[in-house]
Order: C-alpha cells, then sequence, then structure tokens
C-alpha cells in the first residue's frame, strides 16, 4: 500500500500477461521515439512517414502528435512554461502505457525545455526512450510557416512562440538528430529510414 500525488492508500495490481508476452506476439520490442524541434522543422512529417514506413513492414507504431492531442487530452493546456510541462508529462505517460503495450510509440512535440523531455526519459526502462532532434535552423522553419504562425508572432499577434519569444533548448545528448546536409534537408523518406536504421540496430523491430 503506498501514498502517490493525492492518492493515498493505493495498491499496484499486476497482471498475469505482461510486456514480454506481448512483445513475443508483436515480434518487436516496445520503445518510445521522441521527436523534438521547432514547429515547422519536420516533426509530423517524419512521425508520419516513420508510421507507414514501420506500418508497411509489419510493425505495430502508434503516432502522438502534439497539435493532434491538444483537441483532446491536453485541451485544457495552453503555451505558458507550466501547461507545456504538464502537456509534456503527461504525453510521457501516454507514450510510456503504449510502449509497455509492446507498441513502438512515436511521440511529436516541440517539447522545448530540456527537463521536461528528460523527465520522460526517466520513467522510461533504459535505451527505450529515444529522442530525435530535428536539428533545423529557425530561418528554415520559419520560411516554412506552413501554418502562418510564425507570422503572427512576429507580428506581435502570438506571445510565447517557440523561437521567437520563448526558448527552444536543444537536446545535449540525443540518440538521433536529423539535419541539412550541404543546406538541404533530408527527404521525409531519407529521415524515416535513418530513425529505422537505429530502431533495427538496435533490436527494436525483432522480439
Ligand atoms: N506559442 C506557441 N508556441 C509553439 N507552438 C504553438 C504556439 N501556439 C500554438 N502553437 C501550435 O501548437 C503546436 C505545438 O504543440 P505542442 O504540444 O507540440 O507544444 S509543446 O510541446 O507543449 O511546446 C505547434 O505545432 P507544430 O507547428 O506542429 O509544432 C503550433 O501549431
Ligand atoms: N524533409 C522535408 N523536406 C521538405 N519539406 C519538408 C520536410 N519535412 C517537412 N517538410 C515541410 O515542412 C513543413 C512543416 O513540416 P511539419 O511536419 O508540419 O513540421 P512540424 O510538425 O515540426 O511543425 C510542411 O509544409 C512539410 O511539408
Amino acid at each position: 500500500m503506498s501514498a502517490v500525488g493525492k492518492s493515498a492508500n493505493i495498491f499496484w495490481q499486476e497482471c498475469p500477461v505482461g510486456k514480454l508476452d506481448r512483445q513475443k506476439l508483436l515480434k518487436q520490442r516496445g520503445c518510445v521515439v521522441w521527436i523534438t524541434g521547432l514547429s515547422g522543422s519536420g516533426k509530423s512529417t517524419l512521425a508520419c512517414t516513420l508510421g507507414r514506413e514501420l506500418h508497411s513492414r509489419g510493425k505495430l507504431a502508434y503516432v502522438l502528435d502534439g497539435d493532434n492531442l491538444r483537441h483532446g487530452l491536453n485541451k485544457d493546456l495552453g503555451f505558458s512554461a507550466e501547461d507545456r510541462a504538464e502537456n509534456i508529462r503527461r504525453v510521457g505517460e501516454v507514450a510510456k502505457l503504449f510502449a509497455d503495450a509492446g507498441l513502438i510509440c512515436i511521440a511529436s512535440l516541440i517539447s522545448p525545455y530540456r527537463k521536461d523531455r528528460d523527465s520522460c526519459r526517466s520513467i522510461l526502462p533504459d535505451l527505450s526512450f529515444i529522442e530525435v532532434f530535428m536539428n533545423m535552423p529557425l530561418d528554415l522553419c520559419e520560411a516554412r510557416d506552413p501554418k502562418g504562425l510564425y507570422k503572427l508572432a512576429r507580428a506581435g499577434k502570438i506571445k510565447g512562440f517557440t523561437g521567437i519569444d520563448d526558448p527552444y533548448e536543444p537536446p545535449l545528448n540525443c540518440e538521433i538528430e536529423i539535419q541539412q546536409e550541404n543546406g538541404v534537408c533530408p527527404s521525409p523518406c531519407a529521415m524515416a529510414g535513418q530513425v529505422v536504421g537505429y530502431l533495427e540496430d538496435k533490436g527494436f523491430l525483432r522480439e
């Protein structure tokens, strides 16, 4: 019996079928691919391309996209530092459940603060949190501006926009970094290929 947060007198319930059983069934190892980067850096593009590639290889993956989760689970949260921290905490916990279910969970959020990402890493079993840094220059993201948000932020119509008047703290020790080569961004397939290569090397695509 223990007390956790605001809950007292609670018990941990073990189930007879465990993560190893599920992984055997799925012929893969559960993990979290956490994609972080500026708005417009290509997080969703990579998440979707990677999800499709894994699916075509018969691997079960699920995408948790920051924008989408803010339509439901996180619709009570805004973009203050506290709300972003709670956003990342909740998604980290959900991602942990998906990984425990044996899935390759692809989380795609700006997640601008290092300590929030590190907290997510700390709740996942060793080596199963794979941080992917979309290291694209602000100039490129701003030039893309598919939603017109940078324009609004520059005009002062959105306050606290990441990269403009709110910080983005790049990872110090990420597992994968996606960046331009000779000033050219790799194609979505090439970006996904880089992550698939990592997952293959580390044995996540077999039981
Ligand atoms: N102030 C501010 N700063 C950054 N982004 C903003 C902001 N306001 C709205 N948006 C839109 O919200 C999307 C980011 O949501 P996230 O949940 O990924 O953000 S965070 O991780 O909590 O920082 C982000 O989506 P992406 O462009 O896909 O990154 C934006 O569309
Ligand atoms: N590898 C890429 N090459 C060319 N354009 C890209 C690439 N990745 C993303 N884009 C384009 O950049 C824009 C932003 O990508 P998106 O995935 O929505 O970024 P984010 O989810 O980080 O905001 C979109 O218009 C998308 O088509």
